[in-house]
């Protein structure tokens, strides 16, 4: 970092380029626009199961219709990136899980649906078993235990699914060991060598998952907890492995999740790996900022003053519900 030279006061004022809007801007270190932005959205084939979210106020669960129309707002307003998250039929979670790799299953359909509506949208997706597991883990368990090299393969499965129905960017969020490694081969192998990978890299065993798993339906389900593959929340060294680890196996790009109680680790892995730099800034964050500004306890720009944060921090984008809101403020 360079060495700011300070002439004692009063011949540095530090508030003589904050005293107007324009002499702000022109010293303004940090931006935040759409392009920075991807937006998270939940799609269901449960009829009756579309609307709102009671723990994300102002999140809806879409039908395929739905998840059309947000891909046409999302493209209007500049943003990127839309991701999807499957709300799928709970009676046919199994414990093998075989859904999830299913091309017609409720996410591949919303991959095709969007790809045909809006073909320029990069479409993301989520790549564990989860929606699909009779128990809410991200792999399959047996006897209590999650199973790494078997579940790999599943996924390695459901990648090429969703590569095949038009998927830009697939997002492992699973957190197995040699997952990259595995997905990058495969995709090489069978013809789908431009698929981008972002890694869920550094995904830390959080509190702050809560409201997602309502609304994919996992919250009822899930036996136990996720700290046997996700990372121990006060762990900075294993995260920065993580990341290492996965970059070196094909990742084009990584993430930190959850966002605003990690900003710590997204400046370190910028700065340590320069590479494309993702945070996530998951549903309990949105709950918790949604909730106080319904409550008039915040106002509007706590939501903007969060993402900036996230680029401050050396991210070079953001997954946050309040994409559409952010791009209209911005717009
Ligand atoms: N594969 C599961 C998955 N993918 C994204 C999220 C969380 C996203 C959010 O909280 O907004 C989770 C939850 C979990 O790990 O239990």
């Amino acid at each position: 970092m360079a060495n700011p030279i300070i002439a004692p006061f009063p011949s540095t004022r530090l508030r003589r380029m904050r005293r107007t809007a324009n002499l702000r801007a022109m010293i303004s270190e940090t931006d935040l626009s759409a392009a920075n932005l991807i937006w998270p959205i939940f799609v269901t084939e449960v009829a009756g199961a579309e609307g709102e979210i009671p723990s994300m106020p102002g999140v809806e669960r879409l039908t395929l219709d739905g998840a059309k129309r947000a891909a046409e707002r999302a493209a209007r307003l500049s943003i990127p990136a839309i991701c999807i998250f499957p709300h799928s039929d709970q009676e046919l979670r199994t414990e093998t899980c075989e859904r999830a790799w299913d091309p017609d299953n409720i996410g591949n359909r919303a991959i095709r649906a969007i790809k045909e509506a809006v073909p320029e949208l990069a479409v993301m997706t989520d790549i564990a078993l989860d929606p699909y597991n009779i128990n809410g883990h991200d792999g399959f368990v047996v006897d209590g235990e999650i199973l790494n090299d078997e579940t790999v393969e599943a996924l390695v499965k459901m990648a090429l699914a969703q590569a095949e129905a038009g998927a830009d960017i697939l997002g492992p969020s699973d957190m197995m060991d040699g997952r990259i490694g595995a997905l990058r081969a495969a995709l090489e192998l069978e013809g789908h060598k431009d698929v981008a990978i972002l890694s869920y890299a550094a995904k830390f065993a959080s509190a702050f998952y809560g409201p997602f798993r309502d609304a994919v339906g996992a919250s009822g389900r899930l036996v136990g907890d996720k700290k046997t593959y996700q990372i121990n929340p006060g762990n900075r060294q294993e995260a920065l492995r993580c990341v290492a680890r996965d970059l070196a196996e094909g990742a084009d790009m990584v993430m930190v999740k959850p966002g605003m109680p990690y900003l710590d680790i997204c400046r370190e892995v910028k700065d340590r790996f320069a590479a494309p730099t993702f945070a996530y800034q998951v549903s309990g964050e949105y709950a918790m900022l949604e909730g106080a500004i319904r409550n008039g306890w915040l106002s509007r720009d706590a939501m903007l003053e969060s993402l900036l944060a996230f680029r401050r921090a050396g991210c070079d984008g953001v997954l946050s519900y309040f994409a559409p809101a952010v791009a209209e403020m911005l717009a």
